[in-house]
């Protein structure tokens, strides 16, 4: 029989179901990244109490991509079930094992399209381990009640130490002269190789990553111009300029940090790079869509441009291994038979600093997300948050209503709630999504499960989920 620490959880597909909620594998509540997060949420000395939406055995977490060891030890000391791959999976494979996930970690190679989402009928919430979130489609997520969080910044250091790296290294052709030796040639030159102070570093995308980059550069008596489509505040003496166009004609050194869009795809491409300064470079850590790769063929063939970096690709393997060839992008072989041009795996992001620290911020945000409901840096549902249900607020529930942005759902869920005392409640809406949460006191099981099943009727329901 039911107790009063039953939990009612939702199954996207069947309606309620429910599940008896055993003693937690662990008491321990993970702390949100940071302090000043808990000192708004959760007053002093007050002790959250830990919510569950299921048994926490139950919940079943798919980790892609080598997600990093602290991500997966905040997941399974929750009780949680944890299967972990080091690859991305082919989209058959993808959708037979996300049917049962309620949750799916991932980095920059899966590729989550209404195709795939479609199939995942449990999932409740996607991790994205990364920055990047054009893998997924946040739209169809949205719809679908589907939460998408990623770690916004905690791998931007990372991103722009390994572009100051290459500035130097392609102004003095460092993989050109290390390869020649590896092969037992000694090529002592001085011709066309040049030092970084006084010269002009362009930014495309002063966000996180360039404006980081600017400081890096600055230090290393760089000039800095930046093209963004914002007006944002120059660090040090950088200067912005206004189009793209003013960008490429100044600058010794181009690179890109724009995420992927439509109006960034082949942002750079012949004209650009007839509008670039003879003897120029080109670095591209963003999004390989960004470089028209033929065009990049062409210009550094006529000489137009003298060095290239390359970290993404617009076709990038699913896992390590021998696979950089024409099968996977036609152009591969000419790309790399062209000289003093950098290519990397897409590592831009891959140090253990990021790494570690990318694990646990995603994994806390998803663990909040699943235990409490709060939706805090999330990039597809507005970003809602209460403060906890705490240990001497016995009896209480939080309720989540996921429904349709459309007039006159307020009335009716609070006609539902209207018999009980809420003690809190807010609502918040992103496009055609709006996030409802709401903690009611004093509600015993039945209770739980009439409001669930009067607001999971509701024709506005996208997802319905009673923690306790
Ligand atoms: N190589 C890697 O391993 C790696 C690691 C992290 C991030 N990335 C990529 O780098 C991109 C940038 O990361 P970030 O953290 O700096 O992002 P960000 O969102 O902080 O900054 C992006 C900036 O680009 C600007 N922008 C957007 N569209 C533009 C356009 N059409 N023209 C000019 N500016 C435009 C935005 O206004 C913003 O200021 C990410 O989207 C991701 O794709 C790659
Ligand atoms: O780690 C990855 O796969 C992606 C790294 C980077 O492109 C990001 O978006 O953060």
């Amino acid at each position: 029989m039911a107790t009063a620490r039953d939990i009612i959880a939702p199954s996207r597909n069947t309606g309620t179901v429910s599940y008896s909620l055993s003693v937690s594998p662990t008491t321990t509540f993970h702390s949100p990244p940071s302090k000043s997060f808990m000192a708004g949420a959760i007053p002093h000395r007050v002790v959250p109490k830990q919510l569950k939406p299921f048994n926490t055995e139950d919940i079943k977490i798919l980790l892609l991509e080598n997600v990093n060891q602290t991500g997966r030890d905040v997941l399974t000391a929750q009780g949680y079930q944890v299967e972990f791959l080091k690859t991305s999976l082919p989209e058959g494979q993808l959708i037979e094992k996300i049917r049962d996930a309620h949750v799916i970690g991932i980095r920059s190679k899966t590729k989550l399209t209404d195709k795939v989402l479609r199939e995942a009928k449990n999932l409740l919430v996607i991790g994205c381990f990364c920055i990047g979130t054009n893998q997924v489609d946040l739209d169809y997520a949205a719809k679908h009640g589907i939460a998408v969080f990623n770690s916004p910044f905690a791998n931007s250091r990372s991103v722009a130490e390994l572009v100051i790296a290459e500035i130097i290294a392609l102004a003095r052709q460092l993989g050109d002269r290390s390869n020649e030796l590896h092969r037992g040639i000694w090529n002592k030159v001085s011709a066309k190789c040049w030092e970084i102070r006084g010269k002009t570093l362009g930014i495309v995308g002063y966000g996180h990553i360039g404006s980081q980059l600017s400081v890096l550069a600055e230090a290393m008596g760089m000039s800095v111009i930046y093209y963004d489509i914002l007006t944002l505040m120059a660090m040090g003496s950088a200067k912005q300029v206004p189009n793209l166009d003013a960008l490429l004609q100044d600058a010794d050194f181009v690179t890109l940090h724009v995420p992927e869009t439509p109006e960034t795809k082949d942002m750079i491409s012949t004209k650009q790079f007839e509008k670039m300064k003879t003897g120029s470079y080109l670095i591209n850590a963003s999004r390989g869509t960004v470089v028209d790769i033929p065009a990049l063929i062409e210009a550094m063939r006529s000489g137009k441009v003298a060095g290239a970096a390359l970290d993404v690709y617009p076709n990038e393997p699913a896992a390590n291994g021998n696979y950089f060839n024409s099968q996977l992008n036609q152009w591969g072989e000419e790309l790399t038979s062209l000289s003093n041009i950098i290519l990397t795996p897409h590592i831009g992001g891959s140090t253990e600093e990021a790494q570690r620290a990318i694990g646990v911020e995603v994994s806390d945000a998803l663990v909040r997300y699943i235990n409490q409901g709060i939706t805090l840096g999330s990039v597809n549902l507005p970003e809602v948050t209460m403060r906890s249900i705490t240990l001497d607020e016995p009896n209480h529930a939080r309720v989540i209503y996921i429904h349709r942005n459309v007039p006159g759902v307020l009335r009716k869920v609070n006609e539902i709630l209207a018999e009980h005392n809420v003690d809190k409640q807010i609502s918040d809406s992103k496009g055609d999504t709006a996030y409802l949460m709401a903690d009611i006191s004093d509600v015993k099981t039945d209770d739980i499960k009439k409001i669930h099943d009067s607001l999971d009727s509701l024709p506005s329901r996208i997802v319905t989920r009673v923690l306790y």
